[in-house]
């Protein structure tokens, strides 16, 4: 059975989020992840991580000013140094909550801006906080996302990201493949996960279309868990989708193999 955890930024939504911890570790989960830890000291959810005895796989980077729009700074020339100091509040959180890994956010790419030069902002910033997070023993992952949902969304399909991850050239860094985002680009998951197994470091799922539990969409993952589980994947499997119903009312999933 794949190594299951829940995202507690999509999972739970019946509570306010320092209370979804004991929600999952109630449902049978030993691990969760989030993209955003920042609205919260980071001691309050060592707190519920400790109560709960939950394992903190995940987080990510800090993504900018949602409400003006941002949704990740690391491919953004302009940015730079935010991108830079939010690595060292992320590897601090990291510290504090224990968690080994963290998943850098490209950004959003602009009508007529040029996508070479977006690269370029993009591959030295992964560079640097490669670096740093290698410096904190932490692993560093980038995860592909789909434009559709997200327009103008600078590295939105996972076979590209074979090229970025040689190109960078960093031990530590691995891909964080999203199944949704996978199947929402029109790429083939079950495809993409045998050809890219060796560079992927955690996988996250949801149906498709819209992004509700397993067996709501068409995506076959009851397939695909038994492919993660014989491939020798070691890594976690995050449900990162938007229940239908109570999330406790969603998890067949669980028990599937
Ligand atoms: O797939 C997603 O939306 C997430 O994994 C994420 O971290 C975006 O913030
Ligand atoms: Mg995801």
């Amino acid at each position: 059975m794949p190594r299951y955890a829940a995202n507690l930024g999509w999972l739970f939504p019946e509570h306010p989020f320092l209370e979804r911890f004991g929600a999952a570790a109630r449902a049978g989960f030993k691990a969760v992840e989030f993209a955003v830890p920042y609205d919260h000291p980071a001691a309050a959810i060592a707190e519920q991580l400790r109560e709960h005895s939950l394992e903190c796989i995940l987080f990510n980077t800090p993504s900018g000013n949602k409400a003006k729009g941002d949704f990740g700074l690391a491919c953004r020339p302009e940015r730079v140094h935010e991108f830079r100091e939010g690595v060292a509040t992320a590897i601090e959180y990291a510290r504090v909550l224990k968690t080994p890994r963290v998943n850098v956010i490209a950004g959003l790419i602009k009508a007529g801006e040029d996508p070479r030069e977006l690269h370029a902002a993009f591959v030295s910033n992964l560079r640097h906080a490669a670096r740093e997070l290698a410096a904190a023993g932490l692993q560093m992952l980038m995860e592909p996302i789909n434009n559709v949902d997200n327009p103008g969304y600078f590295f939105p399909r996972n076979p590209p990201a074979r090229a970025l991850i040689e190109e960078v050239g960093a031990p530590n860094f691995a891909l964080q493949c999203d199944l949704y985002h996978v199947a929402m680009m029109g790429d083939d998951p079950a495809a993409v996960f045998e050809d890219l197994r060796p560079i992927i470091g955690h996988v996250q799922f949801a149906d498709v279309p819209g992004r509700g539990e397993p067996g709501t969409g068409k995506v076959p993952l009851q397939a695909l868990f038994a492919q993660i589980d014989r491939s020798g994947y070691t890594g976690w499997t995050a449900a990162e989708y938007r229940p239908s119903r109570r999330t406790e009312d969603t998890l067949d999933w669980m028990r599937w193999c």
